[in-house]
């Protein structure tokens, strides 16, 4: 039997507030090429037959044609506009799924994420429906309450990444569901829509470019090998 198709949901519509660039982060160089080639790239390598849908803000459009440049062979995407949250505007990527597909959702702004983590998600998703990247915490954590604050054991938490990866036919109805504030990624959405979400071990480099601070680190990594 044919392997389900591949799809990329690749979210690049947010602004980048932390960021406080001019431009949106996802745009800003890194190690000579905008943020959003590298993430890109790193789904290119890890299939070649995974179609790639990238959600943009609408007035950055014309940013693609950089980004797409800077590739030796420019791959084939499907843009998509951006929405005013980061759930909308996966639900307007979603809106391009018209077959069965295990689709990954990525942010924009994890340009470190390995082929190798890409291909797990692909593989545990057709598996058992869903894979969520996750990795231990390295600090200790307290929970604060008001003035107050206590100790929690870190052993009972994890660090959640993306691409949160899903069969279409649990992920697309799971984003008809009105939007909540606290769906800050896919699984809460989908766990909200009943399903049970299935963890897979993520990647200490796979971080989220947030802060001036994370640029410096993930081109660390890049210019050290460290990947
Ligand atoms: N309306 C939005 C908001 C966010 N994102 C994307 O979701 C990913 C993770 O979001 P985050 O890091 O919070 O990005 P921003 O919303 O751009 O940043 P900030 O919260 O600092 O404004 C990013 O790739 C971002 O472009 C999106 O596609 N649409
Ligand atoms: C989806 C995510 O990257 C998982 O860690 C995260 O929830 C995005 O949060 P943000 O507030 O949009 O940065």
């Amino acid at each position: 039997m044919p392997s389900p198709a591949k799809v990329a949901v690749i979210v690049a519509g947010g602004s980048g507030s932390r960021m406080g660039s001019t431009v949106p982060k996802q745009f800003l160089e890194l190690n000579g090429k905008p943020v959003l080639y590298h993430t890109i790239h790193a789904f290119m390598q890890a299939y070649e037959d995974v179609r790639i849908v990238l959600v943009v803000p609408p007035a950055h459009r014309g940013s693609i044609g950089t980004v797409l440049a800077a590739f030796d062979r420019p791959p084939s995407v499907t843009l998509v506009d951006g929405g005013e949250t980061r759930f909308h505007s996966v639900k307007n990527g979603l809106q391009t799924i018209q077959q069965d597909a295990v689709v990954f959702v990525h942010d924009g702004v994890r340009p470190l994420v390995s082929p190798a983590l890409i291909r797990a998600c692909y593989e545990q998703a057709l598996a058992k429906g869903s894979a969520i990247p996750a990795i231990a915490l390295k600090d200790s954590i307290r929970e604060v309450d008001g003035e107050g604050n206590m100790a929690a054991d870190r052993t009972r938490f994890r660090i959640i990444q993306t691409p949160q990866t899903f069969l279409s036919g649990i992920l697309v109805p799971a984003f008809d569901q009105p939007y909540d504030p606290l769906f800050t990624d896919e699984a809460t959405v989908v766990e909200r829509f009943g399903h049970t979400v299935h963890l897979v071990e993520g990647e200490e480099q796979n971080i989220k470019i947030t802060k001036p601070q994370d640029l410096v680190i993930a081109a660390a990594f890049l210019q050290n090998g460290l990947l």
